[in-house]
């Protein structure tokens, strides 16, 4: 043995030694948690009161969580290693633990001691003379690579056990899984900036395709969840994709982080109870999309805000309640100028009408009591003298009292329904996109035919701004919930000295994985455990202590307007690219889409490396974003060397075929079939696996694909996917690690010219 392998033999066992120890602490971490959960339900049956119960539920739902998450970072527990310039050495984990004499044995990646490992360059080194990344198979050490800074600074030894391949590329070689997977050993200078980014304000990251804005994006969850726990325990992040599958594809990245509380959701997601997952028409979800969308909803409240044409007239007790027609409007306009939402506002109204009502059933009785029908005039006139006011006849109490007889009465109900209903959101928009009618009265110059449907059909992501919208306008009457929840807080403050006092008793307030306010507002009144998550994912109103949308440029003016409701500080991360935009309705601008909340206050970050896609790919590629904008620029490619991209002549039907082979060629990793709209289903009939992401082999839509990636790709149907849009195709080829093969039946689009082409 050589004295260099002898050296790196030397460091690996010194490493091992490390990660043993470190896996044993882990270990035991597990155990207590475990232990804990076992006395908490030792104590068993022999919980006779409600807090007695509460307790229990509290101290379980906390130990499940620090076992889940005690597990979640099993793989890959420390990573890297850090030694300064003073000798002092620091090991870097996905968590932070301690020895049995409270010294710190690893610094959570988050941490600011950790900042060295991401941010040191060799042109500018910091205090570090070395940094270390350990490769681990399960708890063994297979691997080690340096990066020396100040060779003159090591010492003899630690110069001989120098071992260097680059972790980054060793990490982009590796084959792909089916699922993202965090990159917290080899997080690059560039994506740290963003990942640290400050939690006040908006912080906008552009980057082409493949580089590193979704995984950035997710460290950043979990960083902002460890430096600003109290505040984000308690109001909750929450993370919007463009779709079920692209969430699918991350969600494994968070809790391998340690973090399991985060709330995922596409657009279509974030009205509670409805679940949105049909797209809208091209057309539709333009004009759906539209900013001016919000005044047309408002329009359509309005209209159901009615004054009869006539008279309001009802048959009451065999004789008629009226109340003119001047008057209604009057009440209307009254209801309507105390600016609070149609339900809120219908209270008013209703209570006034049906005063207007009840005055008028008894001006009728008294008419028909009148004296004028029993005496001459004179001896009225005479007794007029005696008992002045009689022009206000009726108490408070009387009409009161008249008012809410009247408001039993069926009929009176109906006729009232009929000019200020209480509506749901539901109904609201499902009557107005089904009515031709209304909506050419209320869309202006919007293109109104193109959102008609029929009343029974299902929601599509396009709806969900709208029912949202039509939820602002309409409220809720809540004044028996705000007696309730003035009653909630007395009780809150007793419920936190009480999670104060579990929280201690649990061991849990010392290892500072929670805050006794957010376990308090964990619990409902009945004592059933609910995680912030699953408070905030259940509340429409909820506002979220930060908020990141991924896949930004998707999102429509209206679906903004749902985002930006969610969280009213405007402490955003808003990921994507501008060149991928794939809804008609979504960004061509980030400027153009964010200005109308944000009016200047946003801060952009650019991501310039591509670390997906080899130097060979992203050529053609190139060619295809000069196609959407000749003034565009790709990112560059990290690395060279993918095998040529190739265009095959063929059809659906070749797909089985060529897939075989691309299965062949890459091995263990991922094959992704992305066709136009057109072919999908054709194809999909195809191969087997469909669109399950842990599938050897996937078929997917370019829209569906947004976001993954796959070691080969093959893309069916350019031409119809071109005509999609040039957007749709660069989106589609810049999904390989390593081969891209389009198959196409004749002429190959221009834009794909420099495939080696074999048609
Ligand atoms: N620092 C890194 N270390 C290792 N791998 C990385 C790093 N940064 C990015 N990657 C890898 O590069 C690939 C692309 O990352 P990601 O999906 O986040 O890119 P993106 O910018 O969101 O792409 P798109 O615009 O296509 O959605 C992923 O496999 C990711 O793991």
């Amino acid at each position: 043995m050589s004295i260099r392998q002898d050296g790196v033999a030397e460091a690996i066992r010194t490493e091992q030694a490390r990660v043993t120890m470190l896996y044993d602490r882990l270990d035991l971490a597990r155990r207590r948690a475990e232990q804990a959960l076992g006395e908490v339900f030792g104590r068993g049956g022999a919980v006779a009161n409600v807090q007695g119960r509460v307790e229990r539920e509290v101290a379980a739902a906390e130990q499940w969580r620090r076992l889940a998450q005690l597990s979640g970072v099993e793989r890959g527990l420390c990573f890297g290693r850090i030694d300064d310039a003073d000798g002092v050495t620091t090991y870097i984990g996905r968590i932070g633990l301690r020895d049995d004499e409270h010294e710190s044995v690893l610094i959570d990646w988050r941490a600011p001691a950790a900042r060295p490992f991401y941010v040191a360059t060799p042109g500018d080194p910091g205090t570090l003379v070395r940094r270390r990344h350990l490769h681990l198979r399960e708890r063994t050490v297979i691997g080690l690579d340096d990066e020396v800074f100040d060779l003159e600074r090591m010492s003899e030894s630690d110069r001989r056990s120098l071992v260097g391949e680059a972790a980054l590329m060793a990490a982009l070689r590796r084959g792909r899984t089916g699922r993202m997977s965090d990159v917290v050993a080899t997080i690059q200078t560039e994506q740290d900036r963003v990942i640290r980014s400050d939690l006040q304000g908006a912080l906008v990251v552009q980057g082409g395709p493949g580089t590193g804005k979704t995984v950035a994006a997710l460290h950043r969850a979990a960083y902002l969840l460890y430096a600003h726990r109290d505040t984000l325990e308690r109001r909750g992040v929450l993370v919007v994709g463009p779709n079920t599958m692209f969430l699918r594809y991350i969600e494994q990245v968070l809790p391998a982080l340690g973090e399991t509380q985060v709330v995922m959701a596409t657009v279509g997601e974030l009205y509670p109870g409805v679940r949105a997952v049909a797209a809208d028409p091209p057309a539709a979800a333009v004009v759906k999309g539209d900013a001016r969308m919000a005044g047309v909803v408002a329009q359509a409240v309005r209209r159901r805000q009615r004054v009869p044409e006539g008279d309001l007239e009802i048959e009451v007790d065999g004789g008629v309640a009226r109340v003119a027609h001047e008057t209604c409007a009057r009440v209307r306009d009254r209801a309507r100028a105390v600016r609070l939402p149609h339900n809120m506002a219908r209270k008013l109204f209703v209570t006034e009408m049906l005063r207007e009502l009840a005055r008028d059933l008894l001006v009728s009785l008294d008419d028909s009591l009148a004296l004028e029908n029993f005496l001459p005039a004179e001896a009225v006139a005479a007794l007029e003298k005696e008992l002045p006011g009689r022009q206000e006849p009726y108490t408070e109490q009387e009409l009161a009292y008249e008012a809410e007889r009247l408001w039993d009465l069926p009929e009176v109900r109906a006729a009232l329904e009929a000019l200020w209903p209480e509506l749901t959101p539901q109904r609201l928009v499902s009557e107005l996109l089904s009515s031709p009618e209304t909506l050419a009265a209320v869309a202006g110059d919007l293109d109104w035919r193109a959102m008609v449907r029929p009343a029974s059909a299902p929601w599509t992501v396009g709806d969900v701004p709208l029912l949202d919208e039509a939820a602002e306008l309409l409220g809720e009457d809540d004044s028996a919930s705000r007696v309730a929840a003035r009653r909630a807080g007395e009780a809150r403050r007793e419920a936190e000295l009480y999670a104060g006092e579990v929280l201690v008793s649990t061991g849990l307030a010392e290892e500072g994985v929670m805050v006794a306010s957010a376990l308090a507002d964990r619990h409902d009144d009945d004592g059933a455990a609910l995680t912030t998550a699953d408070r905030a994912a259940a509340d429409r109103t909820w506002a979220y202590g930060h908020v990141i949308v991924d896949e930004a440029q998707e999102l429509s003016p209206m679906a903004w307007r749902v985002v930006m409701r969610r969280v009213p500080a405007l402490s955003l991360t808003v990921v994507g690219d501008v060149a991928q935009t794939g809804s008609a309705a979504g960004a061509r601008s980030w400027a153009e889409m964010l200005e109308p909340y944000l009016a200047g206050r946003w801060r952009e970050e650019r991501l310039l490396v591509n670390y997906r896609t080899p130097v060979e790919i992203m050529e053609v590629a190139a060619d295809v974003l000069h196609a959407v904008d000749p003034l565009l620029e790709p990112p560059e490619s990290v690395r060279r060397g993918g095998a040529a991209p190739l265009a095959v002549r063929g059809g659906p039907e070749q797909v089985p075929l060529l897939v075989e082979a691309e299965r062949r060629e890459i091995g263990e990793g991922r094959v992704g079939v992305v066709t136009s709209d057109a072919v999908h289903t054709r194809v999909a009939a195809l191969v087997p696996g469909g669109d399950d992401l842990d599938a050897p082999v996937v078929v997917l839509t370019v829209t569906q694909c947004k976001g993954l990636e796959f070691d080969s790709v093959v893309v069916v149907d350019p031409e119809g996917i071109l005509r999609q849009s040039a957007r749709d195709l660069y989106v589609a080829v810049t999904r390989a690690t390593r081969r891209l093969t389009v198959l196409c039946p004749d002429r190959l689009p221009e834009v794909l010219r420099r495939l080696k082409s074999t048609l």
